[in-house]
């Protein structure tokens, strides 16, 4: 089985994490007279989803976990997966949530599910791609040009923007194709309220065939070759800074050229409390940008800063009230667009090109360092914690 059937297969039974009161609140059937779903309808219904061209995500991919073991073997009488075997955890969530529900209900829902899956599938994407830019492969993020601008929006704002694997696949090949397209200044902002909460916490859970060591592995290359972007961005980059900013989309604004927040925004990292550490070359642009120590305090001890805070201390060039800040930002960038773009780019280059050889090689030393502490018990408990809050909710 290749691609999508392939990793559904490998991956279904990893499970991820959901409410369980969101199940029920699906407009699932719950029972009732209307149960006409045969054993052969609900064996094509399994059939029917390896055949999907796309993946239908991992929320539903729990539901239909949860729906095929009803289904197949009634309601979850199986002990309770330890707390710290989060996956295993969240799937026994999910399959007990069902409750009572019967075997033919379970059926009669798991083939609507899966039939409304493939109708959506089937359905021909609402936008071509622009003929120049290969678009990103989801719509957590989008990007537009327009007045000699490039941006980058992070567009997630019910998870108030946490950055999926896929987003920074998305993000490093369109920082890859800003930096040959025509526009002179590129921006990254977010959608919502939000700036960005960092990495997705739950994009440890979907594991992959060789198990915590290689999603360490890989979430590190993954990690080096996005910051290495930032670090290699040959134009004027500006982070666009609309909300509360945490994690990772904290610590690459030490990459950026210039950073504009509302004064609403907050700057976070909380790698202690995560049992994590400093990533995006922070562990070197943040002591060279505000000191020693309150880098120290930021990143050792997760200090948040007010976007106030953290203009006097350097990491942000300037703070807008909210009430006008896209409007002022906006303007302001798009007379920056109308100056002579190979002298931006050349005066950068002289401002960063010294320091380039360094930052790969912190990347590259912050990297491995993460990758170990990713398999760490202080980290591992942490994204526990942060879920089974999740699952209480
Ligand atoms: C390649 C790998 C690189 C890895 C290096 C990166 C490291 C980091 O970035 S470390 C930082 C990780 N981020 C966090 O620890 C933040 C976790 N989130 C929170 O603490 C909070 O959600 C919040 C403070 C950001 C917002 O709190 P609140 O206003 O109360 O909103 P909710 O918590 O209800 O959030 C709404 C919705 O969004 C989900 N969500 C938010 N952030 C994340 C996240 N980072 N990962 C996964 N999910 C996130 C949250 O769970 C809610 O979802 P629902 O419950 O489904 O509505």
């Amino acid at each position: 089985m290749a691609g999508f059937a392939g990793r559904l297969a490998r991956c279904w039974y990893s499970g991820f994490l959901r409410s369980p009161l969101q199940v029920p609140a699906l407009g699932l059937h719950v029972g009732g007279p209307a149960m006409q779903t045969s054993q052969k309808d609900f064996n094509n219904a399994v059939s029917q989803l390896k055949l999907l061209k796309e993946d239908p995500g991992n929320e539903v991919k729990l539901k239909l976990y949860a729906l095929y073991k009803q289904a197949t073997e009634g309601p979850c009488n199986v002990p309770k997966p330890g707390m710290l075997d989060f996956i295993n955890k969240t799937k026994w969530d999910a399959w007990n949530a069902l409750g009572s529900l019967s075997k033919e209900a379970a059926r009669q829902n798991y083939v609507d599910l899966v039939s409304k899956l493939s109708a959506s599938s089937e359905s021909p994407s609402p936008e071509a791609p622009a003929a120049d830019r290969k678009q990103p492969e989801s719509d957590s993020l989008v990007v537009t040009s327009g007045d000699g601008i490039t941006t980058i929006r992070l567009n997630r704002p019910t998870k108030k923007n946490a950055l999926t694997t896929q987003m920074y696949h998305d993000i490093i090949a369109a920082l890859q194709a800003a930096s040959k397209d025509e526009s002179p200044i590129t921006v990254l902002t977010g959608s919502g309220d939000y700036f960005c909460s960092g990495n997705d916490l739950t994009n440890f859970t979907s594991l992959p065939a060789g198990g915590p060591e290689e999603m360490a592995r890989s979430s590190a290359v993954l990690l080096r070759d996005f910051v290495n972007c930032f670090i290699d961005f040959p134009k004027p980059l500006v982070a666009v800074v609309n909300g509360p900013a945490v994690g990772i989309s904290v610590t690459i604004l030490g990459l950026f050229d210039v950073v504009y927040a509302t004064d609403r925004a907050t700057f976070h990292t909380p790698f202690s409390h995560l049992g994590q550490s400093p990533e995006g070359c922070s562990s070197y642009t943040f002591p060279k940008i505000m000191g020693s120590s309150k880098a120290a305090e930021m990143l050792l001890f997760g200090k948040k800063l007010t976007a106030q805070e953290a203009c006097a201390q350097g990491l942000v060039t300037e703070v807008f009230p909210d009430s006008t800040f896209q409007k002022e930002v906006w303007a302001r960038l798009k007379a920056y667009s109308k100056l002579p773009p190979n002298a931006m780019r050349i005066s950068k280059q002289i401002i960063r090109d010294r320091e380039k050889e360094k930052l790969h090689a912190v990347n590259a030393e912050e990297s491995n360092v993460l990758r170990e502490r990713w398999l760490s018990d202080e980290c591992m408990n942490a994204i526990a914690s942060f879920l089974s809050r999740k699952s209480k909710l």
